[in-house]
Order: structure tokens, then C-alpha cells, then sequence
């Protein structure tokens, strides 16, 4: 198989690019910059065949895919900055490239008539009741711009294809870009306390293990919407600092606050973020890791 990755110099792509290597695929890279700008790490992604492409130029999507011919394209290229992404000098911007780019992606997979796997968010929903959240649910009702236009480009895949993956994950971490986990890190390097939300409710998601799970899912044509993170229950932003600082060794002090008493953030945020992960297994899909082992193999690969 032949699989086109977009996204590479972000977390998610990176590690799919060396998931497909590990399976024998061959895995075209590509993002926004002229060459490779991801960690240089040395492994395969580092020196795999790399195509830049602006998602938003429709021309460009067509024309590459048509070239490469992919027989399945990974989606993971998106606008991730969810409090800028509330700037009115940048919705326009955010929608281009996850609603806009997403439909471009889908008409160009349309014409080759291939798969197509589209990474979404657990932000696509209102965070309302303590119920999980069902991966055929379609109470959409995003609360920010990302999550609105996340929305819009799970729209335009699954009104374009029939060969489709639309995968929601959450609160993301992997070696090849910023997340909550190293920002927790660089915090307590200069903190002795800090306050962290402990009413907004999720599951981290591990970009390694995930993207074992979504090559998995393209050997197969069980297509549809999936939600996948790691397993070990669900938690708080707060509950997940505190497992950081604890098998990190730091002590900074952890202080449980509201989101309304953080009243930092920009974009609201959902409280309950649980995704029901049942069909997975159902479709005899593997599960993941715990996050709590996921977290300690993290903080190994980045030290
Ligand atoms: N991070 C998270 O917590 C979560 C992420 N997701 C979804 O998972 C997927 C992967 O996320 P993650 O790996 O964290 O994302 P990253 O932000 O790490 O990587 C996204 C990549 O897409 C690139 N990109 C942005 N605009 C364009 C464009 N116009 N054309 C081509 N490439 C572009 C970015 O480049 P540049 O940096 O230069 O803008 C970046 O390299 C995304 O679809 C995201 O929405 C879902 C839930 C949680
Ligand atoms: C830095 C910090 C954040 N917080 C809060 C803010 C927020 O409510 C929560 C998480 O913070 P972040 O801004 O890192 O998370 P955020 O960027 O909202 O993370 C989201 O990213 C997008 C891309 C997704 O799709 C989501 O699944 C989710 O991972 O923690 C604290 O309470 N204390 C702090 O010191």
C-alpha cells in the first residue's frame, strides 16, 4: 500500500509515517513547509519521500494526489491553536485549512477513489451531562471555532466518500510538537504551584499507540466514525498534571481550580470530553495502552 500523510511536521503525522515504515508501507510525507521540519530524529519520516502542500490550494491537493496516487490518505495537517483560533483576524484562516482543506482532500479522494482516514476532536461536541460520547452521535454542537470547523471538514468527508475513517481523539501528546505534557514540564520548571481545571473530563490520546491503531484500521474497510484514545479511564486536566508531576519526579504543588475560576482560556471548552470507545472492540479493533503507561513511555522518549 502506498499512503499519503499529511501533517508530518506535526505530532500525529510523524508518528504515522514511521508506523507505516514499521509495517513495510510506503508512507509519503507532506506539510506546509518547502523541505521536512519536524524533529530530526532520524527516523523514517526524517528521510522519506516528502511533498509540500498548502491543503487550502485546491489545485495543489488535486494535482499531487493525482500524481502520487495514494491508495489511502492519512489526514492529520490541521490548525491546532484552539484559544488563537477564537481571533476574528484568524477564523477565516482556521476555517481554510480545516474545512476548506479537509473538502479538498475528500473531492481528490473522491476522483482516485481512495480511503481517506480524517483525524477529528472530542471538541466537536458540547460537553454537556456526563454521558460518553458515542462515535455515531450526531448531537454536534462545537462550543469554539476549532472545534466548529474540525465539524465542518467531518462533514465534508463523510458527504464525499463512502470510504472513509472519521477518528475523534483527544488531548493529544507525541514527541513531534507542543502539548499539554510539555508545557506542564516547562511550567514547573519555574512554578512551586500551579492552578490546572479539574471539571473538564477526557482521556489523553498517545500519537505512538494511536497511529498503530490507525494503520490497523486501513488494512481494513470497516469504514465509519471511531472514537480512540488510550484507555485507563477518564480524567481531569488536573488528575492528568498530577500523574505528570508524579512520574516525573517534580514537585511543584498542583491546585485544583474550576475552568471558571482558571478563567484564562479564550475558547470555551467542553466539560465532558468522554468518547465511548466500544466500536473499537466491537469492530475487533485493538485497544490501546492505559495513558498512565503511555505517559511513563513519553516522558522516557523525550528525556
Ligand atoms: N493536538 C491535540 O490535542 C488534538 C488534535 N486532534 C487532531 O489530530 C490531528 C493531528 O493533530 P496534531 O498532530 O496535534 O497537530 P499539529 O498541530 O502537531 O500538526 C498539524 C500540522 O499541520 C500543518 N498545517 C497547518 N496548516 C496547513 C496547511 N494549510 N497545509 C498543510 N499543512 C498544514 C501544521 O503546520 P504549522 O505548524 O506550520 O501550522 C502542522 O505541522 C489534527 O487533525 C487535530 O485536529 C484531535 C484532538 C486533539
Ligand atoms: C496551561 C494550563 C492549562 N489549563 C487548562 C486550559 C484548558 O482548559 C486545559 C487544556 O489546556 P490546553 O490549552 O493545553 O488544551 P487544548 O489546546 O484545549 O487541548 C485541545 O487541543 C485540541 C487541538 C483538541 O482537539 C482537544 O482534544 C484538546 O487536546 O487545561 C490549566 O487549567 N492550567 C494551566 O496551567
Amino acid at each position: 500500500m502506498k499512503i499519503f500523510v499529511t501533517g508530518v511536521a506535526g505530532q500525529l503525522g510523524h508518528d504515522v509515517m514511521n508506523e507505516l515504515a514499521k509495517r513495510n508501507y510506503t508512507g509519503i510525507g507532506s506539510d506546509i513547509a518547502p523541505t521536512y521540519s519536524g524533529v530530526q530524529d532520524a527516523s523514517y519520516v526524517t528521510t522519506a519521500e516528502y511533498i509540500p502542500l498548502d491543503i487550502t490550494d485546491k489545485n495543489a491537493v488535486n494535482s499531487v494526489l493525482e500524481k502520487v496516487k495514494p491508495d489511502v490518505v492519512v489526514h492529520c495537517a490541521a490548525w491546532t491553536a484552539v484559544d488563537l483560533a477564537e481571533d476574528a483576524d484568524k477564523q477565516e484562516k482556521v476555517r481554510a485549512i480545516n474545512a476548506t482543506g479537509t473538502e479538498n482532500i475528500a473531492l481528490a479522494c473522491k476522483k482516485l477513489n481512495c480511503k481517506m482516514v480524517y483525524i477529528s476532536t472530542d471538541y466537536v461536541f458540547n460537553g454537556q451531562g456526563e454521558i460518553p460520547w458515542k462515535p455515531d452521535c450526531k448531537d454536534y454542537q462545537p462550543l469554539n471555532v476549532y472545534g466548529q470547523t474540525k465539524l465542518e471538514g467531518e462533514l465534508a468527508v463523510s458527504q464525499n466518500l463512502s470510504k472513509y475513517f472519521i477518528v475523534r481523539i483527544a488531548w493529544v501528546f507525541g514527541k513531534n510538537g507542543k502539548n499539554f505534557i510539555k508545557t506542564m514540564l516547562n511550567v514547573a520548571k519555574t512554578h512551586d504551584t500551579v492552578r490546572v481545571v479539574n471539571d473538564q473530563i477526557g482521556t489523553p490520546t498517545y500519537t505512538y499507540d494511536l497511529s498503530r491503531l490507525l494503520v490497523d484500521m486501513i488494512e481494513t474497510e470497516k469504514y465509519g466514525y471511531y472514537h480512540a484514545t488510550n484507555e485507563g479511564g477518564y480524567i481531569s486536566w488536573y488528575d492528568f498534571t498530577k500523574e505528570i508531576y508524579r512520574q516525573a519526579g517534580l514537585k511543584t504543588q498542583v491546585i485544583p481550580v474550576s475552568t471558571a475560576e482558571y478563567g484564562l482560556s479564550k475558547a470555551a471548552r467542553p466539560f465532558n470530553s468522554r468518547l465511548d470507545k466500544s466500536k473499537l472492540l466491537e469492530n475487533g479493533f485493538k485497544p490501546l495502552p492505559t495513558w498512565q503507561d503511555a505517559l511513563a513511555r513519553y516522558l522516557k522518549e523525550i528525556e
